[in-house]
């Protein structure tokens, strides 16, 4: 197995729909090529959070990774949802068929309401990789929900062949400040992708890259802020975080993180990438107020507008 270089930006993109809420892929072809225009953009990675995965058909699903298998040379990345570990299996099988290389591997959501018993993350984990075939990344969630791993559970998923990453949401820095190292400590080449999308400047002194939905809107700015924070610029990356800041209000210091999609299309669409900002539900619109908010918060932080031609180049 050649492990996938994520030391960079992995961007988590939406999913384009037509005004009747089928998949538009062109738009959708469109994106994959303008991110993967950019050298520090490592992989993309669908079918997430940001990505409306779950809101997608299997069919559908596996329509998209394969456009974007086709529309970029850059590693794949799958979000894999499913319940049951069988199930994510196949999910997986089925994903890498299609060209994916990776696997985002999502906790079985009914641990979020009762937790998990010990070792079924890990078994999780192996048979997305032995029998799904895809590279793993080991997706932590955040301290206040039942599904976010102990440490343990982490070095044992971390120590798999397959696991190359880990995309930490821990949101609880006594945790983050302790458990990093440690996982670091155990496996010197994991590597370390933040997903703090709403304040990623304390995380980024420690990390190899993002992962994040933020990497849609704004990959040039986030691309300076992981080589400011790798270089323990502290004063350049607090710059850009304060320059990005009325954006992150407006995305993603909102009710609900499930508002940050929406408010990702309408940036999107601002950027001039997106047509049009049409969601699935449970997705709800934001209104014309917050929709304004969000293009002015763009504005204010000097992100504009993006010139298709010189991307396609
Ligand atoms: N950034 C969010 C949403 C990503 O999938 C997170 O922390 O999980």
């Amino acid at each position: 197995m050649q492990p996938m270089d994520l030391r960079g930006l992995n961007p988590a993109p939406v999913t384009a729909f037509n005004r009747d809420g089928s998949l538009d892929m062109e738009a959708n072809v469109r994106i994959a090529k303008w991110l993967a225009s950019f050298d520090e953009v490592k992989s993309l990675v669908i079918l997430g959070h940001a990505g409306e995965g779950t809101f997608l058909t299997t069919d559908e699903r596996l329509e998209l990774i394969r456009a974007y298998k086709d529309a970029v040379d850059i590693p794949i990345i799958a979000g894999i949802t499913g319940e049951g570990t069988k199930v994510a299996a196949e999910e997986s099988k089925r994903s890498l068929d299609a060209g994916a290389t990776g696997a985002l591997v999502y906790p079985n959501h009914g641990w979020l309401r009762f937790g998990f018993q010990k070792g079924a993350p890990q078994d999780r984990y192996k048979a997305i990789y032995e029998e799904g075939g895809l590279q793993t990344i080991l997706f932590q969630y955040p301290d206040a929900t039942k599904a976010t791993y102990d440490l343990d559970t982490q070095l044992e998923i971390a120590a798999q062949p397959g696991c190359v990453a880990t995309k930490n949401g821990v949101r609880n820095m006594k945790r983050w400040y302790t458990e990093i190292p440690a996982l670091k400590k155990a496996q010197p080449d994991l590597q370390v992708l933040s997903c703090h999308d709403e304040w990623l400047l304390p995380t980024m002194f420690d990390v190899d890259g993002l992962l994040v939905g933020y990497g849609n809107i704004a990959p040039e700015l986030l691309i300076d802020l992981i080589a400011a924070g790798k270089a323990q610029d502290y004063p350049r990356a607090r710059k850009i975080h304060e320059q990005l800041l009325p954006v992150t209000q407006t995305v993603y210091h909102r009710g609900s993180h499930m508002e940050g999609t929406v408010a990702l299309k309408i940036g999107l669409r601002h950027r001039g990438l997106l047509d049009h900002a049409t969601i699935r539900e449970p997705l709800k619109d934001l209104g014309e107020a917050a929709e304004r908010e969000i293009e002015a918060s763009f504005d204010a932080a000097g992100i504009g507008r993006v010139d298709l031609a010189m991307a396609a180049e």
